[in-house]
Protein backbone atom coordinates (compact mmCIF):
# COMPACT_ATOMS: atom_id res chain seq x y z
CA UNK A 1 0.00 0.00 0.00
CA UNK A 2 1.44 3.65 -0.77
CA UNK A 3 1.67 5.39 2.50
CA UNK A 4 1.37 8.51 0.84
CA UNK A 5 -2.08 10.22 0.29
CA UNK A 6 -2.71 11.14 -3.82
CA UNK A 7 -1.98 15.04 -3.97
CA UNK A 8 -5.63 17.26 -4.02
CA UNK A 9 -7.03 16.73 -7.43
CA UNK A 10 -7.89 19.56 -8.78
CA UNK A 11 -8.98 18.84 -12.76
CA UNK A 12 -12.12 16.37 -11.85
CA UNK A 13 -14.60 18.22 -9.08
CA UNK A 14 -16.86 16.37 -6.78
CA UNK A 15 -20.76 16.29 -7.47
CA UNK A 16 -21.49 19.20 -5.32
CA UNK A 17 -19.83 21.68 -7.78
CA UNK A 18 -20.72 19.74 -10.71
CA UNK A 19 -24.26 19.99 -9.31
CA UNK A 20 -24.52 23.39 -8.80
CA UNK A 21 -22.96 23.93 -12.75
CA UNK A 22 -25.89 21.23 -13.30
CA UNK A 23 -28.72 23.60 -12.03
CA UNK A 24 -27.52 26.69 -13.02
CA UNK A 25 -25.59 26.15 -16.45
CA UNK A 26 -23.41 28.55 -17.46
CA UNK A 27 -24.11 30.11 -21.15
CA UNK A 28 -21.62 30.92 -23.32
CA UNK A 29 -22.22 33.94 -25.19
CA UNK A 30 -20.12 34.35 -28.43
CA UNK A 31 -20.26 36.43 -32.03
CA UNK A 32 -18.11 38.62 -33.83
CA UNK A 33 -16.55 41.55 -32.43
CA UNK A 34 -18.84 44.31 -32.74
CA UNK A 35 -21.91 42.26 -32.70
CA UNK A 36 -23.24 43.73 -29.29
CA UNK A 37 -22.27 41.00 -27.09
CA UNK A 38 -20.73 43.39 -24.42
CA UNK A 39 -24.39 46.02 -24.73
CA UNK A 40 -26.80 42.87 -24.27
CA UNK A 41 -24.75 41.41 -21.21
CA UNK A 42 -24.00 44.24 -19.41
CA UNK A 43 -27.87 45.29 -19.76
CA UNK A 44 -29.01 41.49 -18.23
CA UNK A 45 -26.23 41.72 -15.63
CA UNK A 46 -27.26 45.23 -14.42
CA UNK A 47 -31.02 44.31 -14.55
CA UNK A 48 -31.02 40.81 -12.75
CA UNK A 49 -27.38 41.27 -10.81
CA UNK A 50 -28.94 38.21 -8.38
CA UNK A 51 -29.50 36.16 -11.07
CA UNK A 52 -26.58 36.39 -13.11
CA UNK A 53 -22.65 36.73 -13.01
CA UNK A 54 -19.37 37.15 -14.67
CA UNK A 55 -16.46 34.94 -13.72
CA UNK A 56 -13.08 36.67 -13.38
CA UNK A 57 -10.49 35.48 -15.81
CA UNK A 58 -7.01 34.81 -14.84
CA UNK A 59 -4.38 36.16 -17.08
CA UNK A 60 -0.20 36.43 -17.07
CA UNK A 61 -0.34 40.26 -18.02
CA UNK A 62 0.49 42.76 -15.46
CA UNK A 63 -1.95 44.93 -14.05
CA UNK A 64 -2.47 48.03 -14.78
CA UNK A 65 -3.24 51.22 -12.99
CA UNK A 66 -6.68 50.94 -10.94
CA UNK A 67 -6.78 47.10 -11.30
CA UNK A 68 -7.12 44.85 -8.37
CA UNK A 69 -6.45 41.06 -8.23
CA UNK A 70 -9.32 39.18 -8.16
CA UNK A 71 -11.44 41.62 -9.34
CA UNK A 72 -10.59 42.65 -12.80
CA UNK A 73 -8.26 39.48 -13.24
CA UNK A 74 -6.69 37.09 -11.04
CA UNK A 75 -3.04 37.91 -11.84
CA UNK A 76 -0.76 35.00 -12.17
CA UNK A 77 2.71 34.54 -12.44
CA UNK A 78 3.38 32.51 -16.05
CA UNK A 79 4.86 29.15 -14.50
CA UNK A 80 0.90 29.09 -12.25
CA UNK A 81 -0.89 29.74 -15.18
CA UNK A 82 0.92 26.79 -17.16
CA UNK A 83 0.68 24.67 -13.95
CA UNK A 84 -3.48 25.22 -14.04
CA UNK A 85 -3.69 24.26 -17.91
CA UNK A 86 -1.47 20.40 -17.24
CA UNK A 87 -3.98 19.86 -14.51
CA UNK A 88 -6.85 21.16 -16.90
CA UNK A 89 -7.98 23.58 -14.48
CA UNK A 90 -9.24 25.86 -17.35
CA UNK A 91 -12.63 25.38 -19.56
CA UNK A 92 -10.68 27.93 -22.09
CA UNK A 93 -7.75 29.52 -22.28
CA UNK A 94 -5.50 31.62 -24.85
CA UNK A 95 -2.21 33.43 -25.74
CA UNK A 96 -2.78 37.43 -26.72
CA UNK A 97 -0.10 39.42 -27.17
CA UNK A 98 2.34 37.87 -25.73
CA UNK A 99 0.56 37.09 -22.34
CA UNK A 100 -2.11 33.89 -21.30
CA UNK A 101 -5.57 34.26 -20.46
CA UNK A 102 -8.13 32.22 -19.75
CA UNK A 103 -11.19 30.70 -17.64
CA UNK A 104 -10.83 29.03 -15.17
CA UNK A 105 -13.28 26.04 -14.11
CA UNK A 106 -13.41 27.08 -10.43
CA UNK A 107 -14.10 30.78 -11.40
CA UNK A 108 -17.30 29.53 -12.99
CA UNK A 109 -18.17 27.26 -10.09
CA UNK A 110 -18.32 29.93 -8.14
CA UNK A 111 -20.76 32.04 -9.80
CA UNK A 112 -23.28 28.64 -9.59
CA UNK A 113 -22.27 28.19 -6.04
CA UNK A 114 -24.09 31.37 -5.49
CA UNK A 115 -27.04 30.31 -7.26
CA UNK A 116 -26.06 32.98 -10.44
CA UNK A 117 -25.79 31.53 -14.03
CA UNK A 118 -22.37 32.55 -15.32
CA UNK A 119 -22.48 34.31 -18.22
CA UNK A 120 -19.07 33.94 -20.57
CA UNK A 121 -18.39 36.28 -23.26
CA UNK A 122 -15.70 34.12 -24.78
CA UNK A 123 -14.37 34.51 -28.79
CA UNK A 124 -14.45 31.29 -31.02
CA UNK A 125 -11.38 29.36 -30.57
CA UNK A 126 -12.58 28.91 -26.48
CA UNK A 127 -16.15 28.29 -27.51
CA UNK A 128 -14.32 25.10 -29.43
CA UNK A 129 -11.86 24.07 -26.05
CA UNK A 130 -15.51 24.66 -23.89
CA UNK A 131 -17.48 22.58 -26.16
CA UNK A 132 -15.12 19.67 -26.11
CA UNK A 133 -14.04 19.69 -22.72
CA UNK A 134 -13.24 16.00 -21.67
CA UNK A 135 -15.33 16.82 -17.87
CA UNK A 136 -16.55 20.26 -17.52
CA UNK A 137 -20.27 20.17 -17.64
CA UNK A 138 -21.51 21.33 -21.15
CA UNK A 139 -22.95 24.84 -20.71
CA UNK A 140 -25.37 26.23 -23.01
CA UNK A 141 -24.08 28.34 -26.05
CA UNK A 142 -25.78 31.74 -27.84
CA UNK A 143 -24.21 32.79 -30.99
CA UNK A 144 -24.81 36.57 -31.34
CA UNK A 145 -24.84 37.22 -35.10
CA UNK A 146 -24.49 40.83 -36.77
CA UNK A 147 -27.63 41.47 -39.09
CA UNK A 148 -24.91 41.24 -41.81
CA UNK A 149 -21.15 42.09 -42.58
CA UNK A 150 -22.31 45.95 -43.87
CA UNK A 151 -24.35 46.69 -40.70
CA UNK A 152 -21.39 45.20 -38.82
CA UNK A 153 -18.81 47.42 -40.07
CA UNK A 154 -21.28 50.16 -39.44
CA UNK A 155 -21.13 49.26 -36.22
CA UNK A 156 -17.04 49.18 -35.41
CA UNK A 157 -16.87 52.27 -37.13
CA UNK A 158 -19.41 53.78 -35.06
CA UNK A 159 -18.28 52.71 -32.06
CA UNK A 160 -15.10 54.69 -32.47
CA UNK A 161 -12.46 52.27 -30.59
CA UNK A 162 -10.55 50.71 -33.31
CA UNK A 163 -7.55 51.64 -35.89
CA UNK A 164 -8.68 51.38 -39.82
CA UNK A 165 -6.28 48.49 -39.41
CA UNK A 166 -8.04 46.68 -36.15
CA UNK A 167 -11.58 47.43 -38.07
CA UNK A 168 -10.56 45.26 -41.43
CA UNK A 169 -8.68 42.63 -38.78
CA UNK A 170 -12.11 42.59 -37.13
CA UNK A 171 -14.32 42.03 -40.15
CA UNK A 172 -12.08 39.49 -41.51
CA UNK A 173 -12.04 37.33 -38.59
CA UNK A 174 -16.01 38.15 -38.53
CA UNK A 175 -15.96 36.34 -41.57
CA UNK A 176 -14.35 33.19 -39.95
CA UNK A 177 -17.04 33.06 -37.19
CA UNK A 178 -19.74 33.80 -39.05
CA UNK A 179 -18.85 30.40 -41.26
CA UNK A 180 -17.78 28.48 -38.25
CA UNK A 181 -21.24 29.65 -36.69
CA UNK A 182 -22.75 28.16 -39.76
CA UNK A 183 -20.73 24.75 -40.22
CA UNK A 184 -21.97 21.47 -37.99
CA UNK A 185 -19.39 21.22 -35.73
CA UNK A 186 -20.48 24.82 -34.17
CA UNK A 187 -22.14 23.76 -30.45
CA UNK A 188 -24.84 27.15 -30.74
CA UNK A 189 -28.09 25.89 -29.04
CA UNK A 190 -28.84 29.39 -30.28
CA UNK A 191 -28.54 32.19 -32.81
CA UNK A 192 -30.31 35.46 -32.15
CA UNK A 193 -29.48 38.38 -34.94
CA UNK A 194 -28.93 41.66 -33.35
CA UNK A 195 -30.57 44.00 -35.87
CA UNK A 196 -33.13 45.99 -33.47
CA UNK A 197 -31.83 46.11 -30.26
CA UNK A 198 -34.54 45.64 -28.15
CA UNK A 199 -35.87 42.82 -30.07
CA UNK A 200 -32.44 40.97 -29.75
CA UNK A 201 -31.92 41.83 -25.99
CA UNK A 202 -35.71 40.37 -25.35
CA UNK A 203 -34.25 36.79 -27.48
CA UNK A 204 -30.97 36.41 -25.68
CA UNK A 205 -33.27 36.97 -21.96
CA UNK A 206 -36.07 34.56 -23.29
CA UNK A 207 -32.99 32.12 -24.26
CA UNK A 208 -31.20 32.43 -21.09
CA UNK A 209 -34.21 32.73 -18.10
CA UNK A 210 -36.98 30.81 -19.91
CA UNK A 211 -34.68 27.97 -21.13
CA UNK A 212 -36.60 28.58 -24.65
N1 LIG B 1 -28.92 46.47 -32.37
C1 LIG B 1 -28.01 47.46 -32.46
N2 LIG B 1 -28.24 48.51 -33.28
C2 LIG B 1 -27.32 49.48 -33.40
N3 LIG B 1 -26.13 49.54 -32.76
C3 LIG B 1 -25.84 48.51 -31.92
C4 LIG B 1 -26.77 47.43 -31.73
N4 LIG B 1 -26.20 46.56 -30.85
C5 LIG B 1 -25.00 47.08 -30.51
N5 LIG B 1 -24.80 48.26 -31.13
C6 LIG B 1 -23.58 49.10 -31.08
O1 LIG B 1 -22.58 48.39 -31.79
C7 LIG B 1 -21.29 48.61 -31.20
C8 LIG B 1 -20.66 47.26 -30.87
O2 LIG B 1 -21.32 46.66 -29.75
P1 LIG B 1 -20.50 45.97 -28.55
O3 LIG B 1 -19.32 46.78 -28.18
O4 LIG B 1 -21.51 45.60 -27.50
O5 LIG B 1 -20.01 44.65 -29.33
P2 LIG B 1 -19.20 43.37 -28.78
O6 LIG B 1 -19.80 42.20 -29.49
O7 LIG B 1 -19.23 43.35 -27.31
O8 LIG B 1 -17.74 43.64 -29.31
P3 LIG B 1 -16.29 43.14 -28.71
O9 LIG B 1 -16.26 41.65 -28.91
O10 LIG B 1 -15.30 43.87 -29.59
O11 LIG B 1 -16.22 43.57 -27.28
C9 LIG B 1 -21.53 49.48 -29.96
O12 LIG B 1 -21.21 50.81 -30.31
C10 LIG B 1 -23.01 49.31 -29.68
O13 LIG B 1 -23.56 50.45 -29.06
Amino acid sequence: MASHPPPPDTTTKPSKEDDALEKNRPIVISGPSGAGKSTIVSRLIASYPSKFGLCVSHTTRAPRAGEENGREYHFVPTDAFLALVEQGGFVEHAQFGGNYYGTSVRAVQEIAETGRICILDIEMEGVKQISTHPTFPRPRFLFLSPPSLAVLEQRLRGRNTDSEDAIQKRLKQAKVEMDFAQSSDAPHDKVVVNDDLEKAYAEVKAFILDNV
